[in-house]
């Protein structure tokens, strides 16, 4: 019996790669590119496009794109085209650019997954890497920024290349007027407000011309910083483990005895952890003061600050209701029962009425949470031995995570309450005397 000939592939089960178009005359060139070199090797085409809804002529390129992908399916029946509108507006104080650049690439990873494509193609080039590089050197910034775009880079599931970014500008421009492909030109590319068109249109020309080879070293330092930074990245991860530091706080006596260089790195790599833009001024003014404080407080974000206290720095998020402070006295002087919210160590302290097993409310008023420092003694039950926090916390087999919570402390500095291991004997209330019973509830971690 003579065999079948082979179905053809359903075409939603066909690997997916994806292009990113804005339209322009790179990204019309390598969506066409890899049209050609997809065409029967099994694979589909995902045309993505995002509509800003900044400009006017938005809905003009987003009609261009659909139809031009629908004359282009004739011949490459394996090609889909998506677009996605972006109906936000960047937030006071954010640049238009920022906002649109974060929103776009968000909106490409969403569109990707749902149509199964985990690679998506970016049209950057050499020149633009070279302006990459230009615009962070005029902002003074370290190697991350130097590193400029990497050609390859997985972010959240998403594989993100630039097959270009060794590509001269004017091969594109080439390859775009031999194939004679059509293309939008976005008219705000001239505008010299912005600092990437008066760099394209005012200095790489001059550049250029006095180097001709300006392109390829302004790339050869990108790939520079980027081994650079990360090596960076590694020391100062190593860093952070040897010192025990955690999102909750970094112990300063550890971080003292780095050198200068590596305070810095691992400064700067513990701030990011949280807050993914630290201004180079905060972390020039905290490698200035930390050495020489003892207790201290600096502005981080909005809703947050770092507290220095107990030897420990610690970012702290402030609009919560009753947070917990680290550096003053926060329980009120008369103590109620009652919640208070710790969101930099993601738990609450709870204080319940009752009539045994609690704290007298005398060594209540006033105290506060801090982390543990280490060397801190505890005592177990009342005729029971001093020992040191470390060895009660194995004895009982506290889990790791759970060591990390606050110690409750009485205003006198006395050590009145462990989460894992309850009421230090010496803080325990008389049965009857007025006093109230410490939780610690730990919260599920944030999503970072
Ligand atoms: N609106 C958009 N929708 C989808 N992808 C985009 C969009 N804007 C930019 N991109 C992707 O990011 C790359 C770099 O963006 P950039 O703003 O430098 O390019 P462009 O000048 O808009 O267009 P092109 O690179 O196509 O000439 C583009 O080549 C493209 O792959």
């Amino acid at each position: 019996m003579a065999a079948r000939p082979p179905r053809p592939a359903s075409i939603s089960t066909l690997p997916v790669v994806a292009v990113a178009t804005s339209g322009g005359r790179d990204s019309t060139a390598l969506l066409h590119a890899t049209l050609r070199q997809a065409a029967g090797s099994g694979l589909q085409v995902l045309a993505l496009h995002v509509h800003h809804g900044l400009m006017p002529q938005a809905d003009a390129w987003l009609a261009h794109l659909a139809a031009q992908c629908q004359r282009w399916r004739s011949r490459h029946p394996h090609l889909r085209f998506d677009a996605a509108r972006l109906s936000g507006s960047p937030s006071p104080g954010q640049s238009i650019e920022a906002w649109a650049r974060r929103e776009r690439y968000e909106a490409l990873a969403r569109m990707a997954k749902a149509h199964g494509a985990g690679l998506v193609l970016l049209a950057h080039h050499r020149r633009d890497q070279a302006e990459t590089v230009l615009l962070q050197a005029m902002r003074g910034t370290g190697p991350a920024g130097l590193s400029a775009m990497p050609d390859l880079i997985e972010r959240e599931g998403i594989v993100w290349a630039r097959p270009w970014l060794q590509q001269p500008a004017q091969a594109i421009e080439d390859y775009v007027r031999r194939h004679r492909l059509r293309h939008i030109e976005d008219s705000s590319n001239h505008d010299t407000r912005f600092d990437r068109n008066r760099l394209r249109h005012q200095v790489l020309p001059a550049l250029n011309q006095a180097f001709p080879q300006a392109e390829q070293q302004l790339q050869r330092l990108a790939e520079q910083a980027q081994a650079a930074a990360a090596l960076i990245h590694e020391v100062a991860a190593q860093d952070l483990a040897a010192m025990g530091a955690s999102q909750a706080g970094m112990p300063m006596q550890a971080w003292l005895c780095l050198s200068p260089v590596r305070r810095r790195f691992s400064l700067q790599a513990w701030l990011q952890h949280r807050q993914a833009d630290v201004p180079d001024s905060l972390v020039a003014r905290l490698l200035a003061e930390l050495p020489r404080a003892r207790q201290g407080r600096w502005p981080l974000g909005p809703d947050s600050e770092l507290r220095l206290y107990r030897g420990v720095l610690q970012p702290l998020s402030l609009p919560l209701n009753r947070v917990v402070e680290a550096a003053s006295l926060q329980l009120p002087q008369v103590v109620e029962p009652g919640e208070w919210h710790a969101p930099a160590w993601q738990g609450r302290l709870r204080l319940s009425a009752a009539s045994e097993g609690g704290v007298p409310l005398a060594l209540l008023a006033g105290a506060c949470l801090a982390a543990r420092t280490g060397g801190e003694q505890f005592q177990r039950a009342p005729r029971s031995t001093l020992r040191s926090l470390k060895k009660q916390f194995q004895a009982a087999a506290v889990p790791a995570w759970a060591r990390q919570a606050p110690l409750l402390y009485g205003a006198g500095g006395q050590l009145l309450f462990v989460p894992g291991l309850g009421v230090d004997a010496r803080a325990l209330a008389a049965p009857g005397e007025p006093q109230l019973r410490p939780e610690w509830l730990a919260e599920p971690a944030e999503p970072t």
